[in-house]
């Protein structure tokens, strides 16, 4: 059916109606029958595009499946994912691919793009089949072991060149663990030694992503650095963009909002990889958001199911929910502190993400003859966030208990309506 956002704000501030035809597209009229919706007080946006989000499937459908993931993200206020290649098996044939690619198709709240291995396995020996993921069904165009850092140069090279004649990108998972101390799951740093738990010490982030770029400016190619989450990586970024290198990177939420101190009570929770940090790195990462530097939001949900995280710290699986919050936490930290406008968040949600992972029908204007896809917020509403009140199948909330913005009132894709309140 044609709807009819009536009286909508855009992200450049001006008000007007938005129509969305039948078939999917923004039209100048509305067709009589269009449902009117009133958007008094709301605001437009492209629907967001997250290009890092790990959908459990195949292999551990207790804690995320591709449909329940994407009505996770469709409740975010994001028309399209890329679904990370750590599942059981890995994502690393075209068979495989055009499997998840054919589960998003079925489930339908939003695109789901593989993100296909780098290496078979994910055992950073082999390259995987990269040019048949790119040719099958599935189109893969972004590659990443991400879960493990890609460590052999050699590989990492070569997947570069592999992935340039059809411009794909080459994503990392930057985290050296020959730099970690043993059982690392904290920064390293005062609270790693008073809570006796290994760390992670922020150059061995830096390093990799120092080597990263000069394999992508060696090669040509597109790197794309994963969850950036020191202040040493955001420099090493920052030079490298100034030297033209052709290199993208990603915050997540929990990066932008979460500090170290959070481990203080051993909550498995807040385990995740790379780790949260202090202060002085939040304020790097946020900084470069707000400057470009870092390109992207992107969440690195993180299903895992609770016998999985009630363990002691060292043995818990890292990683934390992030979809249905991404966009409360973006406003909390960067648009009420007036560090990004909403001209912005579209940009870092939607447009330079779906820019990152190729995809043509995502991250548009939302303009006449364009796809609509869009998410329709309240910029003033807020809410205790609740883990329990989730499409997610996985209860690792690190918000829960948290008052934050609760923005999201509906979603639609090409004019479907994915998710109203
Ligand atoms: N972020 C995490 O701590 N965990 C991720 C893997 C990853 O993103 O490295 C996971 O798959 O659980
Ligand atoms: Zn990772
Ligand atoms: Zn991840």
């Amino acid at each position: 059916m044609a709807t009819l956002l009536r009286g909508v704000t855009l992200p450049d501030g001006t008000r007007t109606d938005l129509t969305i035809s039948d078939d999917g597209l923004f039209v100048d009229e509305a067709p009589s029958g269009a449902e009117v919706v009133d958007c008094d007080g709301l605001i437009a946006l492209p629907g967001l595009v997250d290009v890092h989000t790990h959908l459990r499937e195949p292999g551990r459908e207790d804690t995320e499946t591709v449909l329940s993931g994407s009505q996770a993200a469709a409740r975010g206020g994001f028309t399209a994912v890329c679904a990370m290649a750590n599942t059981t098996p890995i994502t690393d044939t075209a068979e495989k691919a055009e499997h998840i690619h054919d589960l998003g198709v079925r489930a339908g709240y939003v695109d789901v793009t593989v993100i296909g291995a780098i290496s078979k396995g994910l055992a950073g020996e082999q390259l995987a089949e990269l040019g048949l993921m790119h040719t099958s069904a599935a189109r893969v165009t972004m590659f990443s072991d991400d879960g493990n850092c890609l460590m052999n140069p050699q590989l990492m090279r070569r997947a570069l060149e592999w992935v340039k004649p059809f411009d794909g990108v080459i994503a990392q998972h930057a985290q050296d663990s020959n730099l970690a101390g043993p059982g690392a799951c904290c920064h390293e740093g005062e609270i790693s030694g008073r809570l006796g738990l290994g760390g992670w010490p922020s150059v061995a982030e830096s390093t990799i992503i120092a080597r990263d770029v000069q394999l992508a400016e060696a090669t040509g190619s597109r790197l794309h650095v994963c969850h950036v989450s020191t202040a040493e990586g955001v420099d090493v970024i920052r030079w490298a963009k100034a030297r033209g290198i052709r290199v993208t990177a990603e915050a997540t939420p929990h990066h932008l909002l979460l500090n170290t101190a959070e481990l203080m009570g051993y909550d498995t929770t807040y385990k995740v990889n790379p780790p949260l940090r202090p202060d002085e790195h939040i304020e790097a990462v946020r900084a470069a958001l707000a400057d470009g530097t870092i390109d992207v939001v992107a969440t690195d949900h993180a299903p895992h199911a609770t016998q999985d995280k009630d363990h002691a710290f060292v043995d818990a699986r890292p990683g934390m929910l992030g979809l249905e919050q991404a966009l409360s936490v973006v406003i909390e930290t960067m648009v009420n502190p007036g560090r990004l406008d909403w001209a912005g968040v579209a940009d870092r949600m939607s447009h330079a993400p779906a820019r990152i992972a190729s995809l043509s029908g995502q991250g548009r204007p939302l303009a006449v003859g364009e796809p609509g896809n869009v998410v329709l917020i309240d910029p003033e509403r807020v809410a205790t966030v609740d883990r329990a009140a989730s499409a997610s199948l996985s209860r690792n909330n690190p918000y829960h208990g948290r008052s934050l913005p609760d923005p999201v009132e509906a979603t639609y894709l090409r004019g479907r309506q994915t998710y109203r309140r």
